[in-house]
């Protein structure tokens, strides 16, 4: 078997021209464009080029796009006080604070400084809790993006063995919680789990999150499986892998995602979709 590609990018601009329809509209009844504040604390430059393609984003969809490129050197005192004003300001409907922070600033101490109500990356206690109690309002994106993408793409998820490889906050624990509401039968796997290749061998459906280039050998995949990719490496030539081996895997699954132009793109995508509905609610 070769595998079907899931094709994020092409998904992703099917969102995108969706929320731009929805934006038109907003525009035409003289309401505000959604306006996203990005906030970046220092030079990581992975994190500048995730920057970048979600101003290009905002730009094609119409959206307002509130830049802060502060240095590396930046307080956690002064980032608060931005926070706070955003929160207050009404053109603003979603803050991102780009992760990783330099170490002298408490991630936690950001993200809970957030408004839930504009806390477009679904990070917050408050909507990480309402996701696992099956009242999701903002949730995390790549997660939810990965949930748009296998709907799009009409895959049935309920009674499926599915097998999250990963437990951040970011990726695994909220792609557990979306996978358990679409009723799955859901296994999370970490470092400290015992025989990692027979856990993945029993997925019908196998989510890799870990930032490890090809972690997942192909031969673990079960034949059929639907293989999904959140890992984006930069090799030391400057080419990008997942964490899966993308060829052995595809030789076996039904459906797979591929690095670059996967997930990637569902998750800004999704942002803008979070930032939209905060905007059409306010
Ligand atoms: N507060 C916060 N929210 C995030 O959502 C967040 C974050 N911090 N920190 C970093 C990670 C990483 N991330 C990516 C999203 C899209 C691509 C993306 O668009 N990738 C393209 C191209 C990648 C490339 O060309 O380098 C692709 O996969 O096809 C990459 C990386 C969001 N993150």
């Amino acid at each position: 078997m070769s595998a079907n590609i899931l094709d994020g990018k092409a998904i992703a601009a099917e969102v995108r021209a969706e929320i731009k329809a929805q934006v038109t509209e907003r525009l035409e009844q003289d309401q505000l464009p959604p306006g996203l504040a990005v906030i970046l604390v220092g030079e990581n430059p992975a994190s500048q080029v995730y920057v970048r393609n979600k101003k290009n984003a905002c730009k094609e969809v119409g959206f307002a796009d509130f830049a802060y490129d502060l240095p590396a050197s930046t307080t956690q005192v002064d980032l608060l006080a931005l926070i706070d004003e955003l929160n207050e300001n009404p053109e603003v409907h979603g803050i991102l604070v780009q992760l990783p922070l330099p170490d002298h600033i408490n991630p936690e101490t950001v993200i809970e400084r957030i408004s839930p109500a504009k806390d477009v990356d679904g990070f917050h206690p408050y909507n990480v809790g309402r996701l696992a109690t099956r009242m999701p309002k903002l949730a995390p994106c790549t997660p939810h993006g990965v949930m748009t993408m296998l709907a799009k793409t009409g895959i049935e998820l309920r009674g499926l063995n599915a097998v999250v490889v990963g437990a951040s906050n970011i990726v695994g624990v909220p792609m557990v919680l979306e996978l358990l509401n679409a009723r799955a039968t859901v296994t999370i796997c970490h470092s400290a789990t015992k025989d990692l290749p027979a856990k993945v061998a029993e997925a019908d459906l196998v989510v890799v999150g870990v930032g490890i280039p090809n972690m997942v050998k192909g031969d673990w995949i079960k034949p059929g499986a639907i293989v999904i990719d959140v890992g984006i490496n930069r090799l030391d030539d400057g080419s990008l892998c997942g964490d899966v081996e993308f060829e052995s895997a595809k030789a076996r699954a039904s459906w797979i995602t591929p690095v670059p132009g996967g997930v990637g793109p569902m998750t800004i995508a999704t942002l803008l979709q979070n930032t939209l509905a905060v905007a059409q609610a306010s």
